[in-house]
């Protein structure tokens, strides 16, 4: 039976203090109401606030670890940035400004590279030209076993100094040439002054800092077996503590701030930024006839100028990137060029999947031999390993070490990644990266079997090849896993933000989630 409100007032002993005043105004109402009702607004904010705290670190314990492996110039960082554009776009769509410096410097470098082989050739003595040698692909031949570990080729790969003078007649360079040469020269300030600006991350490591004998040029110094037993420590040591990959960000955004506080600082600061930019912008026209002088591709040609991937594309798109209202594009960001230092964490919050909320912290990695040993601390808790393997450099060396191919050098990586211990139960994806670059060098005519004998007389098309090299990474896979785990392997160009919006989509993200429930 129900109770009378009134009998069950009663027996509440708190209902003196909540009843309303037997004698209470219509105002004195509508003041409590509104007290009331605040009141509660207070309350509500504070258990949403605690509820959120409380979301915060379910998700902190169940943050996704990736690590991005593979050697340097494979494209982790590339990788990286489209994870960024694909599942935070509002973090990715605030940072994007601030690539422009780097942008900038990637052109300016590459000018300045061309400028460099230019005053050479043209001030040689007798200004005769240099042909390849005999056999181009004899020197840099992969052995024709993948079995085979870490051999080191000990004849050192062409150089200017090695080639034979030949019949060729020598490159037609004309006063034309001559005054590109002046007219581009303010660019040689501009790089050190973008440079500086840009802190030490804008400068390339020296190759041949550290003799190819040392232990920091092994393939896999991480390895426990390369130090000796108790050699290696699991704990992050000191000098490979997580470099800040924001902190050229931070100065670049100080400059904006500071052009917009006092008439010095706003003079200071476009004397520093904006001049650059001013600078690179009346070069424009000089730029775009230098990179497509008939002399100078020959030049670039027969000098085998080393320029970075990305350079074609930025001096294609001069006309935009050299003006001064210039503002990034997504594409342009991909294509910029950083080397990474160190270990780099980054923490991504998804904005926009499935994985709503859900935290990641990807590991970025400098991937030159120097910097290997610093991977293997962040090995033991890694929920999934991206290996980076770009398959278009079966031609190419290593930068840190000139000696060494750098398909093989992937191919040494890999497997000693795979068959870690530490990594188990970790879920390892391979990216087989730079197939874009992998078709233009088979179109412009280069043979695969000339450097990689064991392909034989397979078609030379960027699908068989691409085919023939997945089944060698997937041998290498099952045969020295620790234990038996699934194989994931993807043809990527990662450049192109469409195509690997879809690969991450159905592949890494979806992998990953498995690995992380099943750690
Ligand atoms: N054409 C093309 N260029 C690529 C591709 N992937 C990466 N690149 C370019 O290659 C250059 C090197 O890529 P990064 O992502 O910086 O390489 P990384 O592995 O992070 O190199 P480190 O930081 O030195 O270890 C950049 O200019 C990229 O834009 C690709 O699939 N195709
Ligand atoms: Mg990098």
């Amino acid at each position: 039976m129900q109770r009378p409100r009134q009998s069950l007032d009663s027996y509440d002993p708190l209902a003196i203090f909540t009843r309303p005043p037997a004698n209470e105004t219509p105002e004195a109402r509508s003041i409590r109401l509104q007290q009331e009702a605040e009141a509660q607004r207070v309350s509500d904010a504070i258990d949403e606030s605690l509820r959120a705290e409380r979301a915060a670190m379910r998700r902190q314990r169940s943050a996704i670890k990736m690590l991005l492996l593979g050697q340097s110039e494979s494209g982790k960082s590339t990788t990286l940035k489209n994870i960024q554009l694909q599942f935070a776009p509002n973090s990715w769509a605030s940072e994007r400004a601030s690539w422009r410096a780097v942008i900038q410097l990637n052109l300016v470098r590459s000018v300045n590279t061309i400028l460099d082989a230019l005053a050479s050739e043209m001030s040689a003595p007798s200004r005769s030209s240099y042909s390849h040698p005999p056999t181009p692909g004899s020197r840099s031949r992969l052995s024709s076993s993948f079995e085979r570990e870490e051999r080191r080729e000990r004849s050192p790969p062409p150089t200017i100094a090695s080639f034979s003078r030949s019949s060729v007649p020598p490159i037609p360079f004309t006063n034309h040439h001559s005054l590109l040469k002046l007219r581009l020269a303010p660019l040689r300030s501009v790089e050190a002054d973008l440079k500086s600006f840009l802190g030490d991350i804008a400068c390339e490591e020296a190759s041949g800092a550290l003799t190819p004998e040392s232990d920091m040029m092994m393939a896999t110094p991480f390895d426990s077996t390369s130090y000796g037993p108790g050699s290696i420590s699991l704990r992050r040591p000191r000098e490979f503590t997580v470099r800040s990959h924001t902190s050229w960000k931070v100065a670049i955004g100080q400059h904006c701030r500071l052009r917009s506080t006092s008439p010095h600082g706003r003079r200071a600061a476009l004397s520093e930024c904006d001049g650059l930019t001013e600078v690179i912008a009346g070069c424009q026209e000089d730029m775009k006839a230098l990179w497509n002088d008939g002399a100078v591709k020959e030049l670039i040609r027969r000098r085998r100028v080393k320029l970075e991937d990305s350079t074609p594309y930025f001096f294609e798109n001069v006309d935009r990137i050299a003006r001064r209202n210039y503002d990034p594009s997504d594409s342009d960001v991909l294509r910029a060029r950083l080397r990474t230092l160190g270990v780099q964490e980054h923490r991504i919050t998804f904005e926009n999947s499935m994985d709503y909320g859900r935290e990641w912290i990807i590991y970025d990695v400098g991937g030159s031999r120097t910097s290997r040993s610093a991977w293997l601390p962040y090995f033991d808790d890694a929920h999934a390993v991206l290996f980076l393997a770009p398959i278009s450099c079966f031609d190419e060396h290593l930068n840190e070490d000139p000696k060494i191919n750098r398909l093989q050098d992937s191919f040494v990586l890999w497997k000693s990644i795979v068959s870690s211990r530490l990594l188990t139960r970790t879920t390892i994806i391979l990216f087989m990266n730079k197939y874009d670059l992998l078709q233009k060098k088979l179109e412009s005519g280069v043979k695969v079997n000339r450097f990689l004998t064991s392909y034989a007389d397979r078609e030379n098309k960027a699908s068989t090849v691409a085919k023939y090299l997945r089944s060698k990474f997937k041998d290498t896979f099952r045969e020295s896993s620790p234990q038996p785990r699934p194989f994931y392997a993807f043809i990527t160009s990662v450049i192109d933000k469409t195509t690997t919006a879809i690969t991450l989509a159905s592949g890494p993200s979806r992998v990953s989630l498995i690995a992380c429930c099943s750690h």
